[in-house]
């Protein structure tokens, strides 16, 4: 049985008032851990406040995205090692909105992945086709590329731990969400891809999230799918109620 992991990922909303306020009013109904992880991906500015408000609680807090070395000369950007010292425990990597944006390669997301585990943060590593894509029947062949690329030189133990986002383009802040099957049947072709590079106990014990368009009206559909183990919440995720409500379903999944 694997564990389902809901997170929210704020992109750029926010100011560190309401943040704080969010994580206040949510924090002490968080789901038990052994049900469901929890996790709120906000924006860099925030990790440590943010860190230091959820300790003792079940909710982790993540960053977006990162740099993947140690240090240096990189104006503007977060290390592996700064999220790692103030206790961030998870990070997304290879958005689509920071491939298409900022030329984030498969390549920088597999250095990226591979320092997540040096430092001891949770990859939340996320893939996905444009509406292009889909229409021309390269969904598979697209989101398996990103999947191998991304994975390419973790050990068996390291992929087990990966947490794979399949995010179609399309359905991102669109309101179209994929169908609960359609959905399933490319996480399930994630995990044979999975298979391929890693084998059958990998494959059976890595966490693919759903994520696109996810509410609390569409989340228990798709979480009942047999290869969904968890959803990626962008906009559905920045109101505390509806939070919870993404939370809930998932510790009942
Ligand atoms: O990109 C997403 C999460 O990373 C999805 O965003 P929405 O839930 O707003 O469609």
């Amino acid at each position: 049985m694997r564990k389902p992991i809901i997170a929210g990922n704020w992109k750029m909303f926010k100011h560190l008032s309401d943040a704080v306020e969010f994580v206040e009013a949510v924090k002490s109904s968080i789901p038990n851990k052994e049900k469901v992880d929890s996790v709120i991906c906000a924006p860099a500015l925030f990790l440590p406040t943010l860190v230091e408000q959820a300790k003792g609680s079940n909710l982790a807090i993540g960053a977006q995205t990162m740099h993947f070395e140690k240090e240096g000369a990189f104006t503007g950007e977060v290390s592996p090692s700064q999220l790692s010292d103030i206790a961030v425990s998870y990070v997304v990597l290879g958005h689509s909105e920071r491939r298409e944006y900022y030329n984030e390669t498969d390549a920088a997301v597999n250095k990226k992945t591979q320092a997540a585990f040096e430092y001891n943060l949770t990859p939340i590593v996320c893939v996905g086709e444009t509406l292009e894509e889909r229409e021309a029947g390269n969904t598979v062949a697209k989101v398996a590329g990103q999947v191998r690329a991304a994975l390419e030189g973790l050990s068996t133990e390291q992929v087990k731990q990966t947490v794979i986002a399949y995010e179609p383009i399309w359905a991102i802040g669109t309101g179209k969400t994929a169908t609960a099957e359609d959905a399933n049947e490319v996480c399930g072709a994630v995990r044979a891809t999975v298979q391929e590079i890693a084998g059958p106990d990998a494959a059976a014990a890595i966490r693919i999230q759903y994520g696109g368009s996810v509410k609390p009206e569409n989340i228990v559909e798709l979480l009942s799918m047999e290869h969904i183990d968890g959803a990626l919440v962008g906009g559905a995720s920045l109101q505390s109620d509806s939070y919870l409500r993404l939370l809930e379903a998932g510790a009942n999944a």
